[in-house]
């Protein structure tokens, strides 16, 4: 329980660990972290004798490994990942500094000199959180370093040598594998064990902990930090109601931009900017700062579209599984012309969404966990949406914009009568408005559910639960809870198509009917996830009401939606959402605590999850309104 919030800290984010090492790609994996590998082409050519000691110089490295990862993709791929991962394992005996063995000999050099002694092994790790400003990288550091000691048995020479041609040394810091063969040569191990092999996971967690998870404020969770006490464990992470999970309010790590990291080339001031044309850096006046956000956006409409098309051609689906495929088999198996089809491809590539090596292309991680449509977290249904229902909208923007209504009389040719009678008219589009929705609730599920401690309740209601994606999530965490989904007739007919496969845990039933009109269940916990957004006030009115109606006190409400700030500015992405909805609304915090109150939902808890969606919870008060 404790384990994974942690890690969900990172679900959302992009994630790039900068490190050829199979070791530390192995130790992440194993607990479920998704992350793109970019190996460093940093040399570890670092002044040994100008460090103090030798894990600053482990520091140092793990450092600049990620910070060169950091600026190639940003510069070169103009890609800006949201984290990179560095680290740096070195062995040290009689205060020499091993490192990985240039040749069999350098391998026997290190490894007799470890032999029958203890030495230590410390690696050093940099996390380093990057943000895109005006397209200029800032980076905030945050590193630390572990220490295991390591006792070898006496070697004799014939082991020595039998253990050096076996090849496992060549690769590795010291010249041994602690994991394989080189475990033989161990008499003990004090620290931890993982530190060894390349990565300190436990230590790793403890600082997302730190970064993540600073202590519960008794408000709500736009919260300034200025410091952030040490955690001297993860074992603790119940979510409280409001802490903060957000890393960019953290002032605990050490800030830097582009200008002044780059590690070994020359060193740019933050006027200047990296010229895509001539690959040169180049001073700009202060207003041309904006103007690569400016380019990015006239051109995103492409990257959008390359993608809507990519997908519906199920071009991610063709290479899921399939190593590398050359433009003409990828065109030969969606039907599609292989001028196009290479055109397409190399679009992807450049987009960061396919690899692309002089075998072929194949799927990133990303791809293969958000675009497939059988991914982990596929968003394949709210991408499709988004090509075929949103796209159209948004061509008649203007429209939209002049007579403040929705345009799907042109888009579409008919006028909407109701948003859902707009979706469900017919089998196609039903399916196609459900697998969006089950796109967006799955992906968020996991940090819906977890956002409050919602152990006390028995039962719950998902009101417009849709496919049961959040309902099945909160019968994993929550195994007590007995989860009803309620919505509409056409909707509940279809919902056998998503229900996940083989989980042991307690069904969801599903229930049929219009929570505007009909009656509610007696439940516990109602939950009204993306719903009060789409509808205009009457209907929030009605529905609030009702709810209220059958909600005993103590029984709750648990609302999923965007939150916006108090400028209502921010996030970009929910009031790009409202261009083209006319009836409902984005609210702030403190508007949607003012409509929960209005129907005697009291404490009302915001939690800003950082993921697609956030939450807030909110109890019934014991007299009726
Ligand atoms: C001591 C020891 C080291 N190692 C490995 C961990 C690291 O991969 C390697 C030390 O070299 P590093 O330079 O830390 O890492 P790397 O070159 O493998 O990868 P990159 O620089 O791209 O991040 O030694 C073991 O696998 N087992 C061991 O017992």
């Amino acid at each position: 329980m404790a384990l994974k919030p942690v890690l969900g800290k990172l679900i959302s984010k992009r994630v790039v660990l900068a490190s050829a090492s199979p070791r530390r790609q192995e130790i992440l994996t194993n607990v479920g972290l998704r992350f793109e590998v970019v190996p460093s082409w940093f040399k570890e050519t670092l002044e040994k004798s100008s460090f103090a000691s030798p894990y600053e110089y482990a520091i140092e490295t793990a450092k600049q490994k990620a910070l060169e990862v950091a600026n190639r993709m940003h510069v070169k791929h103009l890609r800006t990942p949201d984290i990179v991962i560095g680290a740096d394992t070195i062995v040290t005996v009689d205060e020499q500094i091993l490192e990985k063995p240039v040749d069999k000999q350098d391998a026997y050099r290190m490894l007799s000199r470890l032999s029958g002694k203890e030495h230590s092994v410390f690696t050093g790790v940099a996390i380093i959180h990057c943000s895109s400003k005006d397209n200029q990288l800032e980076m905030e550091v945050t590193d630390f370093y572990e220490e295991t000691k390591v006792k070898f048995s006496d070697l004799s020479e014939e082991l020595l040598w039998e253990y050096i041609h076996s090849g496992e040394p060549m690769d590795k810091a010291g010249g041994y594998g602690i994991q394989a063969l080189g475990g033989m040569l161990v008499e003990y191990v004090h620290g931890d064990f993982l530190n060894v092999v390349g990565f300190p996971l436990n230590h790793f967690c403890k600082k997302l902990v730190e970064l993540y998870y600073p202590p519960p404020k008794h408000s709500i969770c736009h919260i300034k930090h200025d410091s952030v006490p040490p955690v001297d464990t993860f074992e603790n992470l119940s979510d409280g109601e409001n802490e903060s999970s957000n890393f960019a309010e953290h002032k605990g790590a050490n800030k830097l931009d582009n200008s002044r990291t780059h590690p070994s080339g020359p060193v740019y001031n933050s006027e200047d900017h990296y010229c895509v044309k001539t690959g040169f850096m180049v001073p700009l006046e202060n207003t041309a700062k904006s103007l690569p956000t400016i380019l990015e956006l006239i051109d995103g409409f492409r990257a959008s579209k390359a993608l809507f098309v990519a997908c519906k051609l199920k071009v991610f689906d063709h290479l899921k599984d399939k190593g590398s495929l050359n433009a003409v088999d990828v065109a030969n198996e969606v039907g599609a012309s292989l001028c196009g089809m290479e055109r397409l491809l190399d679009a992807c590539a450049a987009l960061g969404l396919l690899e692309k090596t002089p075998q072929g292309y194949s799927n990133t991680d990303s791809a293969n966990t958000y675009l497939t449509s059988d991914g982990k977290y596929s968003l394949h249904g709210y991408i499709i949406h988004s090509n075929e229902h949103l796209w159209p909208l948004f061509t008649n923007l203007e429209f939209a914009v002049k007579e403040g209504t929705r345009q799907n009389h042109r888009a579409f040719g008919k006028k909407t009568e109701d948003l859902f009678k707009d979706y469900y008219h017919s089998q196609e589009g039903k399916q196609r408005f459900m697998a969006a929705m089950h796109s967006i609730a799955h992906l968020t599920a996991r940090d819906v559910a977890t956002a409050f401690d919602l152990s006390q309740f028995k039962s719950a209601c998902d009101l417009g639960g849709c496919t049961g994606a959040l309902a099945h999530e909160l019968v994993q965490i929550y195994p007590n809870l007995k989860i009803t989904v309620f919505d509409l007739p056409e909707v509940i007919a279809n919902t056998s198509y998503f229900q996940p496969s083989g989980q042991c845990t307690a069904p969801v039933t599903f229930i049929s009917g219009d929570f505007f009109k009909d009656n509610l269940p007696e439940v516990d916990l109602y939950i009204l996830s993306r719903v009060l957004h789409d509808w205009p006030d009457e209907k929030n009115h009605t529905l609030l009401s009702k709810i209220a109606a059958v909600c005993k006190p103590g029984s709750a409400l648990l609302v999923a939606e965007i939150v916006l700030d108090e400028q209502k500015t921010h996030p970009p992405r929910a009031l790009l959402q409202s261009l083209t909805m006319t009836e409902g609304k984005q609210r702030s915090g403190s508007e949607y605590k003012q409509l929960l109150e209005k129907y005697g939902f009291m404490n009302v808890q915001i939690k800003i999850t950082e993921n697609l969606l956030d939450a807030l919870l909110c109890f019934r008060k014991s007299q009726s309104l």
